[in-house]
């Protein structure tokens, strides 16, 4: 088996005077898809947003490549995809603008290219409309349209099915099932009912950990 990419040793998780975990370990290797999931409240957005470092409320430790993360956060950050559970796309900027945003700092992508991926998310002919103007699932959509381009070999996706319809999710579910199997490492919470044959799963709220 690969070696991990991502591994969570010992993690405790306090919030608000709760527990939310501890003792929790896992590896994230490539070529794999693992869910994060649990009842509301029981700490998967945390997680995710902890091992993004994205939040600093938390013990235990974080290796990437088999170094602390802490000792090259460089390459943990260029070679890392976060999608919150929010959109996280602005407002006024149109799809193709959001779509530029998120890439900037990245790579440089043409705007062929971004074009296409969100043709390749439902969005033809929505690409130069103000995001206020659209859906709550075309919104989720423009944030997804990332997915199609990113070349990051870890992807942390946290709800990334909220709003979206039957098909988009169906859609969705065809992109990680690849993206995995071309050697991705993909870590997400969902609510959804997620079928993947081989799926990991890390499971909060009082159950246990099964990679
Ligand atoms: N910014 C915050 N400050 C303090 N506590 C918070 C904050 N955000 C979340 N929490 C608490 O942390 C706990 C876990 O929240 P989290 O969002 O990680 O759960 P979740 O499993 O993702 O839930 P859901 O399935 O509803 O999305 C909750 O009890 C919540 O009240």
């Amino acid at each position: 088996m690969s070696e991990p990419l991502l591994q969570a040793v010992d993690l405790e998780c306090e919030r608000d005077e709760r527990l939310l975990f501890q003792n929790l370990s896992f590896s994230i290797v490539p070529g794999t898809l693992t869910r994060v999931e649990g009842p509301n409240g029981s700490g998967k957005t945390t997680l995710l947003r902890i091992l993004a470092g994205l939040n600093g409320a938390w013990s235990g430790e974080i290796r990437w490549c088999g170094q602390p993360r802490g000792h090259d956060r460089e390459s943990f950050l260029r070679n890392t995809l976060y999608l919150g559970h929010r959109p996280g796309i602005k407002p006024l900027l149109t799809p193709l603008e959001n779509l530029r945003a998120l890439m900037a700092g990245r790579r440089p992508v043409n705007d062929e290219v971004l074009v296409q991926a969100l043709a390749g998310t439902g969005l033809a002919g929505y690409e130069h409309v103000p995001c206020r103007n659209l859906s709550a699932g075309q919104q989720r959509r423009v944030a997804l349209a990332r997915l199609l381009i990113a070349d990051e070999p870890l992807w942390l996706l946290d709800e990334v099915f909220t709003a979206i319809d039957a098909d988009g999710v169906q859609a969705i579910e065809t992109l990680l099932k690849q993206r995995a199997a071309e050697g991705g490492a993909i870590l997400v919470t969902t609510h959804h009912d997620l079928q993947v044959e081989g799926m990991g799963r890390i499971t909060l709220g009082g159950g246990q950990c099964d990679e």
